[in-house]
């Protein structure tokens, strides 16, 4: 139906109400069912409302042409609606119930008013689905218990708070049977179950939603969690179907001893040894803090000294137990008791010395008259960091750690080298390697299989250095988030080395153009293709816009020449390794996000050294770092220096994206070939020094080249010609316009002078513009496309339509990572979307 006839004709009522023409007369519409049957109720503020007719405004009936499933919850003025209503002429079980009397003074304050009511509309599926499949997974000490126990999938009405009741009842009869299972065993007889970590998901079609850790089971608490992750969601993608998937995972502990035991202190010991985690990255062993919870309860305590009574220090166990709980040195004592000191000394220590959890016996200190006490401490001393592992979150703050401190890190396996840690990648500083955190030592997400990503760099030389450089720029970019800037979670130095915590991307952008395919030049490809332009320049816009404030290396030990490094606002080793790509969704168009902020070791690496440098780089990597250096290489490098990196980056991602695989190999060949090998290498510059000004550099060669001698190498002029002629063959402006405007803007950046190149803030105003337009005839051909007998001459991916989403989200989640930036000392969180990062499940 033409939309001018929609409008004004199209009416959505009641399932009581009259015919939706306009035309009066008995409804032609009317659901069928009894004649003269009654509605179910008549004459409430629904049934009355749904007896008028209420036409749509124009974007209801253009929203209701596109969507013709769309349910209405319409509001609508009631003035209005009594000037155009026609009259109702259905029987008269169907007439609105008459107005109740008022008096009139009343009458007419309303109509004054024009009060709006609202009409729903039932006979039409909600745009909110009533209910959605929710998935429950229970596991028992790391192993799922029998499927029939642990995998439950139900059909909830998730707004309905007493369904949550219903999984919380589901979840508490599996418990309970496990734990009867167990204590079936006479060995497991005083063995108790509790919860380890828990969390809820929302799971989308196309997204992840929100998650929250559950740190408690009740029904309220499942409850609150379900709905608010939900309510999160179709927030974000109102039209996407979702499932719930809650987990729990439980663990068990004894707590009363078996024979075999025969002490009580010793099966705390044996319970304590069972839940000593793997050790971490750097072989610590430590206990998590969810079983040291279970552990270091009162009642533990009070049984300790009932079994053993101390001699010195009252006699009361359960008063005794109660000031150590109040004192704080619950974990300290029970650290005494995993080293078999006599509670007398333990006491000695919490009474006596003052010691408690956050107050710990130090090193070195060995001066208590008390005969033992010293010796002993040496030997707790040597254990006791296992019980504090710290608890890591993100503040962005690079903190000292002792020698024996516990970082709750673990490293990944390789299982393809058999490896013991996984590497991401190894940088010119040290390496980056996957690890995972204890979930209960983090309050990053709600997923327990989140991985992450540890930069370490030796405190040697330039490598410290460098990390300060590095910590520093990212100390200011952690203030300033961006979601096209991967900044750190925290960091921290212990033993000489240096670490920085991140989160973890699913490749670099060299890997990506290399190792997959390009996804085609549909409309929405193209616009992601432009998105992600646009996002790394406003992210560089962000760091070229940065002011220096005072010297950011005030608080490192090493004092860095500053006369030797380039101020805070530019980056400066921009190339595709440092470009990370975050996908929120397997398999979907990833986000780009600048990486590796050392830029100041450019400028470290002493001007005798850059020659071999170069030639290492030839033979170790294919594409070095210097290949996006501009033509000012050896003047004074300034802000435009990134814009020509920038645009040698979006030069090679669009050869990637529009020509056939094969070319960026070609394209990094002929740059090759054409190198003047003036020091006795190919170097694989975009630019090479004009033949004339060549012939005068002499030994210089190349690097000697003064900027305004260069010219754009031959290989690139190549490739702009044949890309130019590829896109002119493009049947759809998306592609033949705006990527050839693309085109046009990255040859700006090649301007050899570096004060004639845009700036960032340039960069991004004309790729908003391309980037604005690709989208609006995106969505047009995704409407096309959509509507029967529409053009179906784009390959509309799903995962192009929702990295959009992605783009959005991100920029909420990770850019200004608000999940990040609340308090870690609240428990029960609930995360929105999760920055972007690979998931082992
Ligand atoms: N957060 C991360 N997630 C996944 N991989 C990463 C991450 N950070 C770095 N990597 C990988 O490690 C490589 C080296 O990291 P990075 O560039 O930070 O080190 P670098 O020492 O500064 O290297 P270079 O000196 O070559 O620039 C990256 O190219 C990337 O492949």
């Amino acid at each position: 139906m033409p939309r001018d006839s929609l409008e004004g004709a199209v009416t959505r009522r009641s399932p009581t109400g009259p015919s939706p023409t306009a035309a009066p007369g008995p409804s032609p519409t009317r659901r069928p069912g009894p004649p003269n049957k009654p509605p179910a109720a008549p004459g409430r503020a629904r049934g009355d409302a749904g007896t008028h007719e209420a036409p749509l405004d124009a974007s209801e009936s253009s929203s209701a042409t596109r969507h013709q499933r769309v349910p209405s919850l319409s509001v609508q003025k009631a003035s209005d609606r009594s000037a155009e209503a026609p009259q109702p002429t259905s029987p008269d079980h169907l007439s609105p119930r008459p107005p109740a009397s008022r008096p009139s003074s009343i009458r007419s304050a309303r109509s004054r008013e024009r009060p709006f009511q609202i009409i729903e509309d039932d006979p039409l599926p909600r745009i909110l689905p009533e209910k959605s499949e929710c998935r429950l997974r229970i596991t028992f000490d790391g192993r799922d218990g029998t499927p029939k126990q642990s995998q439950l999938t139900f059909e909830k009405t998730w707004t309905d708070p007493a369904s949550y009741g219903e999984l919380y009842q589901q979840i508490k009869q599996r418990v309970d049977a496990h734990k009867r299972e167990l204590v079936r065993d006479r060995q497991n007889v005083g063995i108790e179950v509790y919860q380890r970590h828990g969390s809820c998901l929302v799971v989308g079609g196309r997204h992840e939603g929100p998650y929250s850790v559950i740190e408690d089971y009740e029904a309220e608490v499942l409850e609150q969690k379900a709905i608010q992750n939900i309510c999160g969601f179709i927030y974000r993608h109102p039209f996407e179907p979702f499932r719930l998937e809650i987990c729990l995972h439980f663990s068990s502990i004894r707590k009363t001893p078996q024979q075999s035991y025969g002490r009580y202190g010793r099966m705390v010991i044996a319970e304590i040894n069972s839940k000593m985690s793997d050790n971490n990255f750097m072989d610590q062993e430590f206990l998590p803090r969810v079983h040291r919870d279970q552990l270091t309860s009162a009642q533990i305590i009070e049984n300790i000294l009932r079994e053993e009574p101390p001699r010195k220090f009252g006699s009361d166990p359960r008063r005794l137990s109660q000031e150590i709980v109040q004192r704080g040195a619950s974990t300290l004592f029970i650290a005494c008791v995993h080293r078999s000191m006599e509670n007398d000394l333990a006491l000695h220590l919490i009474f006596g010395h003052n010691y408690n959890d956050t107050k710990l016996p130090l090193p070195g200190k060995g001066t208590c008259r008390e005969p033992s006490c010293d010796y002993e401490v040496k030997i707790l001393l040597k254990h006791l960091r296992a019980f504090f592992a710290r608890t890591i979150e993100r503040d962005g703050k690079r903190h000292e750690l002792e020698y024996d401190e516990v970082m709750p890190i673990m490293n990944i396996a390789n299982e393809e080298t058999g490896a013991k840690e996984t590497k991401l990648g190894e940088g010119s500083y040290g390496s980056v390697t996957a690890v995972t955190i204890d979930p209960s030592h983090h309050y990053l997400t709600g997923d327990p299989d989140r991985t992450f990503a540890l930069k370490k760099f030796t405190d040697q030389g330039n490598f410290a250095a460098s990390f300060r450089r590095e910590f520093s720029m990212l100390e200011r970019l952690f203030r300033k988030q961006h979601p096209h800037i991967v900044t750190h979670i925290t960091s921290w130095t212990q033993r000489g080395i240096h670490y920085i915590l991140y989160p973890q991307a699913t490749r670099n952008l060299r890997t990506h153009i290399d190792k997959h395919q390009s996804p085609g030049r549909s409309g929405v490809n193209v616009a992601w293709l432009l998105r992600q332009f646009n996002g790394l320049a406003d992210g560089l816009r962000s760091i070229h816009e940065m002011t220096e404030e005072t010297s950011g290396y005030e608080h490192s030990s090493t004092t860095v020449d500053q006369t030797n490094h380039f101020v805070y606002g530019y980056h400066h080793d921009i190339k595709p390794e440092n470009i990370l790509l975050f996908e929120h969704v397997p398999g979907r168009n990833p986000v780009f996000k600048l990486s590796d902020f050392g830029a100041g070791k450019f400028h470290t690496m002493p001007k005798s050294q850059i020659h071999e440098t170069m030639i290492s780089q030839q033979s170790s990597q294919l594409r070095g770092t210097m290949s996006y250096y501009g033509p000012e290489l050896r003047r004074s490098k300034t802000r435009p220096f990134d814009i020509w990196a920038l645009a040698c980056v979006y030069f090679e991602v669009t050869i990637w994206f529009a020509l056939p695989p094969g070319h960026l190999e070609q394209f990094h060949l002929l740059r090759e070939e054409q190198s003047p090998r003036t020091l006795g290498w190919a170097d694989d510059y975009y630019w090479r020094e004009s033949p004339v000004a060549g012939a005068g550099a002499g030994a210089g060669g190349a690097t000697a080249t003064a900027a305004d001698d260069a010219q754009l190498r031959p290989a690139v002029t190549q490739y702009f010609t044949l890309l130019r002629d590829e896109l002119a063959k493009d049947p759809d402006e998306i592609g033949r316009l705006l990527l050839g405007s693309l085109l046009d803007l990255i040859l700006e950046c090649f301007a050899i002078n570096p004060k004639e190149r845009p700036t960032a803030d340039k960069l991004c105003n004309r790729l908003d513009e391309l980037q604005n337009q690709a989208e609006t005839l995106a969505k047009n051909y995704e409407r096309e496309v959509s509507t029967p007998g529409g053009s179906s001459g784009h390959s509309l991916q799903s995962s192009d339509a929702s990295d959009h989403d992605h783009d959005n989200g991100n920029a909420s989640s990770n850019g200004g990572d608000d999940f990040f930036a609340r308090s870690p000392s609240q428990r029960n969180l609930t995360f929105p979307e999760d920055p972007p990062s690979h998931r082992h499940r």
